[in-house]
């Protein structure tokens, strides 16, 4: 990368200008041999998706782009190496394939530009407010592989089919990719002496997001044995776009999903209210670690110091925050200690303090600044107020709940439903009441009643979800 660019359409015009794609753009790094015996005996198989046309592709071809269509980096399009070609034949025929023209990649540079970050390389920047739960940008991967290629296949056989599928992309995307950063700085195309298929794979490694299963598989999917351990990644992808500018802060400003129903677009949303100048930033890891902990992941996976807000404070204020993701974990834990009495009504220990322990974690994670994970303290919230039969608070919380999931896991998710169907109606939800009736929760110690015509208390609009905040 250069620093400086300041947008990307000129990065990519730029790399367009000085890289040759194609596969004849292999060169010396050309392996016909392992990977042609993979392609041979069927599995798996480098298949190219342009606009609805599934072409499986043999590295030693030069893919024919359809016709008939403006190609610009913006087009969807995506190369998968894959066991499962019913999966990536399912994703290509998704409206967002087979109807590009429609349904472009969104870039927003109305809300942020691409600058040069002291220390980091490049980032986002705010160009304008950015109210919490707007999306900032999406897009689709270009890049798909198969977690199992990487159990499965010699590194060698990887490596060669990861550049192949690289190269074969429309030459626009072909481009976009290699002008991405890789973690060495002297990596990348333009420079330093990397082949091109070390190259392809040091800029995956940098660049890659790890997709986790849908919430319910589609057919194609069903076959999966890994999907057996919901544990399990399933994709390793690469988006070509202004996403993958995006830097990483322990306690980050914005959040991603992936939309399943929507071939898998990457949906960058604003967790926080984002104001102008203030860099946009994901995190890579799971946010609730010690501060050392984070930065060895941080230096082992991704190569990088992190230099964020956070882990440059000063070691008084780390330890704080260290004490406070310990305490986090910790009233986790007792909120999770729970035991069925005889009438199968949940009992947990120390009762009467489950409610204030679920509204101190909500503001540990306030003060923590974790809004991507909130939702979580949220409905746990929820459920203690509605487990204790207070119908209005339990509203509250799940009303909470359900403006945050709606940014970081999307309509499918089977939380968000739950709380949509808490914070609409309590006393119809399963865990109404469900804590023994030996404390006076509520009226009358039986709860909160049902107001007459379903009246809401007021500022809660679950329904709202385009309204900035409550
Ligand atoms: C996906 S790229 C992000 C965009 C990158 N800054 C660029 O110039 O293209 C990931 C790389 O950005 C840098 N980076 C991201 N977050 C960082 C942070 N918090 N501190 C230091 N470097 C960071 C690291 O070099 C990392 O390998």
């Amino acid at each position: 990368h250069e620093i400086g660019h300041s947008d990307v359409d000129d990065s990519h015009d730029r790399a367009h200008d000085h890289k040759a794609c194609g596969l004849e753009g292999l060169g010396d790094d050309f392996l016909p041999l392992p990977a042609a015996n993979i392609l041979l005996n069927g599995d798996p198989d480098v298949l190219n998706h342009y606009a609805g046309n599934t072409t499986k592709s043999h590295p030693q071809e030069d893919l024919n782009q359809p016709s008939g269509h403006n190609w610009s980096h913006t087009t969807p399009c995506f190369n998968s190496i894959s066991f499962n070609n019913a999966f990536s034949a399912h994703l290509a025929s998704l409206p967002s394939f087979t109807s590009p023209s429609t349904t472009t990649n969104k870039p927003n540079p109305a809300k942020y530009t691409i600058s040069s970050i002291p220390g980091k390389g490049l980032g986002l920047i705010a160009a304008t407010r950015i109210p919490r739960g707007s999306v900032i940008l999406s897009s689709h991967p270009t890049l798909m592989i198969d977690y199992r290629v990487f159990g499965e296949l010699l590194r060698t056989d990887y490596i060669f089919l990861q550049a192949a599928a690289v190269s074969s992309l429309p030459s626009t995307h072909c481009s976009a990719f290699f002008n991405l950063s890789t973690q060495s700085k002297n990596d990348t195309a333009g420079g330093g002496g990397l082949s091109r298929i070390a190259l392809a794979d040091s800029i995956i490694t940098t660049n890659a997001f790890d997709i986790p299963p849908p919430p319910s598989p589609p057919l194609s999917l069903h076959s999966r044995a890994s999907l057996n351990d919901p544990a399990d990644d399933l994709l390793y992808t690469v988006f070509a776009s202004p996403i993958s500018c995006l830097n990483h802060d322990c306690r980050p400003n914005a959040d991603y999903r992936f939309d399943w129903e929507n071939a898998l677009v990457q949906v960058i949303t604003a967790v926080r209210d984002i104001f102008p100048g203030e860099e946009i930033t994901i995190s890579y890891i799971y946010p609730l670690q010690s501060c050392q902990a984070r930065q060895k992941h941080l230096r082992m996976v991704w190569g990088f110091d992190c230099s964020c807000e956070l882990c440059s404070r000063s070691r008084g204020r780390v330890e704080e925050s260290d004490r406070r993701v310990r305490l986090i974990k910790k009233v986790r834990r007792l909120l999770r200690q729970e035991v069925e009495d005889d009438e199968g009504k949940v009992q947990g220990k120390g009762e009467g303090d489950r409610k204030k322990l679920a509204e101190l974690l909500v503001r540990l994670y306030e003060m923590e600044g974790l809004w991507g994970m909130i939702h979580e303290a949220y409905a746990i919230a929820a459920r203690e107020h509605s487990n204790a039969g207070e119908a209005w608070m339990a509203m509250k919380w799940a009303g909470l709940a359900v403006e945050f999931e709606a940014m970081v896991l999307g309509e499918g998710d089977d939380e968000m439903r739950e709380m949509r169907e808490l914070a609409r109606d309590p006393w119809g939800h399963g865990s109404w009441m469900s804590r023994k009736k030996n404390e006076s929760y509520g009226e009358e110690a039986g709860g909160e009643k049902r107001k007459e015509g379903g009246e809401r208390p007021m500022g809660f609009r679950v329904e709202d979800e385009d309204e900035e905040g409550w």
